[in-house]
């Protein structure tokens, strides 16, 4: 064995463009040898990385298996394809992208089912009138029963879709749905909506590590080097650098500007000659650059970062934490 560290990322779909576009920012692109159906790929800039092109819910086994030590999937698929998920992998992260919720969905004709309450009776009712129980169409099977034996709803059966589920209550294969709803459009195109409590998960892509990979020292150290880029990037993307001078410009000063406008100070309080860099977050940028000057700055600039590369490796340190218990 190589010992390489294996990364999976979605080979199609609608997660595989926001990931290359997150490997690409933290600059180390996805790489592709022999084109976009080359099944195998490198992370440029990092050594001892081979990257495994799998679809979103192959990327959740593989990092059950241990197949793969890293993954970037919906946490959807994560809950739903790994059986006791937080022992076998540990989420390092939420990336801001892929987002969808898990819901149970019910014929927008069904006026008096708001809540899951409503729903237990219906299926009870359903049950005692037709000597059936109620369909649900999924193909989030794990999910669906674990979230209906909380509500203490029993009586119902579960008719496995692998796509168009939306469209089984009008079809007549199913009564009620549970699936993935971004913008309700597929919902609301179908004539149905969701439960009021019946939010099973909200969902988004994450960064996922396998904790039964053979985590070598290769992999490791790879890991260690692609966390510390991530890092750095999203340090820089969610902070703008912010710069002045002024005489008056003195510890006391800073301590508030950090307070005042959850903004870091990376190299400390200001020169002797007043020269200060701050990182602010941007929406309470205005308001920094407007304190600044009534404190006596007479020029303030802000510009935009490209890496904020610090000692700290939050995720790695995650990582380690969960290896090492
Ligand atoms: N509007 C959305 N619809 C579907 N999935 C979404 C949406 N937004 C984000 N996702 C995320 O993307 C994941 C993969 O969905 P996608 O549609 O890309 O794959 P798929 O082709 O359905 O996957 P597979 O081939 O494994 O069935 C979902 O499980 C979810 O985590
Ligand atoms: O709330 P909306 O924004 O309308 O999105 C939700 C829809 O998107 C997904 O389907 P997708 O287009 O990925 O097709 P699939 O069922 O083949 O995966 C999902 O299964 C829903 O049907
Ligand atoms: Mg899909």
């Amino acid at each position: 064995m190589s010992g390489k560290l294996i990364l999976a990322v979605p080979s199609k779909g609608r997660l595989q463009e926001n990931v290359h576009g997150f490997f690409a920012r933290a600059g180390m692109p996805l790489t592709q040898a022999r084109g976009a159906r080359d099944y195998r790929g490198a992370l440029a800039g990092v050594d001892d990385v081979e990257v495994a092109y799998l679809s979103a819910s192959e990327i959740a086994a593989a990092l059950a298996s241990g197949a793969a030590h890293l993954g970037v999937t919906g946490e959807d698929l994560v809950r739903e394809n790994i059986l006791d998920a937080d022992a076998r992998v540990t989420l390092l992260e939420g990336l801001g992208f892929g987002h969808a919720n898990v819901v149970v969905a019910v014929p927008q004709a069904w006026i008096d089912v708001r809540t899951m309450d409503d729903l237990d009776d219906v299926a009870g009712h359903f049950h005692g009138r037709t000597g059936r129980r109620i369909r649900v169409a999924t193909k989030y099977v794990n999910l669906t029963r674990g979230f209906f034996a909380r509500h203490g709803i029993v009586d119902y059966r579960i008719v496995e879709s692998a796509g168009a589920t939306e469209g089984t209550p009008a079809a007549g294969t199913a009564e009620l749905i549970v699936d993935i709803t971004t913008t309700g459009a597929t919902l609301a195109a179908n004539a149905l909506k969701v439960v009021d409590d019946g939010v099973i998960l909200k969902s988004e892509a994450n960064l996922v590590a396998s904790l039964s990979a053979p985590w070598t020292p290769a992999a490791r150290s790879a890991a260690r080097v692609m966390f510390d880029r991530m890092a750095a990037e999203k340090r820089a993307r969610t902070m703008r650098e912010v710069r002045t001078r002024f005489a008056s410009c003195d510890t006391s000063l800073v301590d508030e500007a950090v307070t005042r406008f959850r903004c870091v100070a990376p190299f400390g309080g200001p020169t002797s000659s007043g020269m200060l860099t701050l990182h602010c977050p941007p929406d309470t940028l205005h308001g920094l650059a407007t304190f600044l000057r009534e404190k006596g700055a007479s020029m303030v600039t802000v510009g935009a970062i490209d890496y904020v590369f610090s000692t700290e490796n939050p995720l790695f340190a995650a990582l380690e934490a969960r290896l090492s218990a």
